[in-house]
């Protein structure tokens, strides 16, 4: 139902060239920076407070992604978020680590009472600890979460009023009325570190093309399991996680509508 629409977006991002700006980890920014290209969109990675406000208004999207958050950048993540709202850019969020610490908590919690969002993405227990859940992450690493997905997925999606993306062995993605599962992947995907985050970006650059903030999750996230699961695929005997990373990032540039529509495995329910 939803793969013709999804296959445009990945002929129309390359034309369209979206501009996305993105205030994120100090873990990962360079590999969010290389999967927007190699998806076809440009990166503009920007956290002053002094900027910005001004960066924003020169973007399709906004990126928030609290990794390795600081008292200071969270201020540029306020500013940047009401300044996208004011003129209609649509933000996705992505609440790295919330469960571990009260610090990450409040400031993702604050963060979403001023700042309206198109998608929220995070791992289980991210997304169970900004419902108020009990589970705890370990780090940055998804917990045991004791509800359902789908559960929490719609639970979220409402709450929030948002498109909600929880990401593990099986992703879950709902706007609180539709509610769809991608089964692409591979456990070598959580062998790398910021896999999740740079899924992140994929949908922010998504989210800087269409409207269908619903459809610009599938494609983001169905995009990074698939591409982990052919970058698996070509690994040799002796290749450890070094290719991999190498190989995935190929796999998301290469990847065609034609590729896509074949491969991917979306369960609607
Ligand atoms: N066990 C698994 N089998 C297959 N794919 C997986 C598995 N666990 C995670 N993935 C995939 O790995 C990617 C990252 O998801 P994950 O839930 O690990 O994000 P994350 O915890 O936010 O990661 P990070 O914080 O390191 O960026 C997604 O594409 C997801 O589908
Ligand atoms: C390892 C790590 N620590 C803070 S952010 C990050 C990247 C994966 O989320
Ligand atoms: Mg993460």
């Amino acid at each position: 139902m939803y793969k013709e629409e999804v296959i445009d977006l990945y002929s129309m991002i390359r034309k369209r060239n979206p501009l996305i700006h993105q205030i994120t980890n100090a873990v990962t920014v360079n590999d969010c920076a290389n999967v927007t290209l190699a998806v076809g969109a440009s990166p503009v990675m920007a956290s002053s407070i002094e900027e910005v406000e001004e960066m924003v208004k020169l973007a399709d999207a906004l990126v928030i992604n609290i990794g390795t958050l600081q008292s200071g950048v969270f201020k540029a993540m306020i500013l940047a978020g009401k300044a996208a709202n004011k003129i209609g850019i649509p933000i996705i969020f992505d609440p790295v680590g919330v469960g571990a610490t009260t610090f990450r908590k409040e400031k993702a919690k604050e963060f979403l009472r001023q700042v309206d969002v198109a998608v929220i993405r995070g791992n289980a227990s991210e997304v169970d600890s900004l419902m108020g859940g009990a589970s705890t992450t370990r780090g940055v690493d998804a917990g045991v979460v004791e509800i359902s997905l789908k559960e929490l997925a719609v639970k979220t999606a409402v709450s929030y009023s948002c498109v909600v993306v929880i990401s593990g062995q099986i992703d879950t993605i709902s706007n609180g009325t539709e509610t769809i599962q991608i089964t692409n992947g591979d456990f070598w995907l959580k062998s790398i570190t910021g896999t999740g985050c740079m899924s992140t970006s994929l949908i922010g650059c998504f989210i800087g093309i269409t409207k269908d903030y619903f459809l610009a999750a599938i494609a983001g996230t169905s995009l990074m399991g698939l591409a982990g699961e052919k970058a698996k695929k070509r690994l040799q005997e002796d290749e450890g996680i070094g290719t991999y990373k190498v190989k995935l990032m190929d796999e998301i540039f290469i990847m065609n509508g034609d590729t896509w529509k074949e491969e991917v495995q979306i369960h609607e329910s």
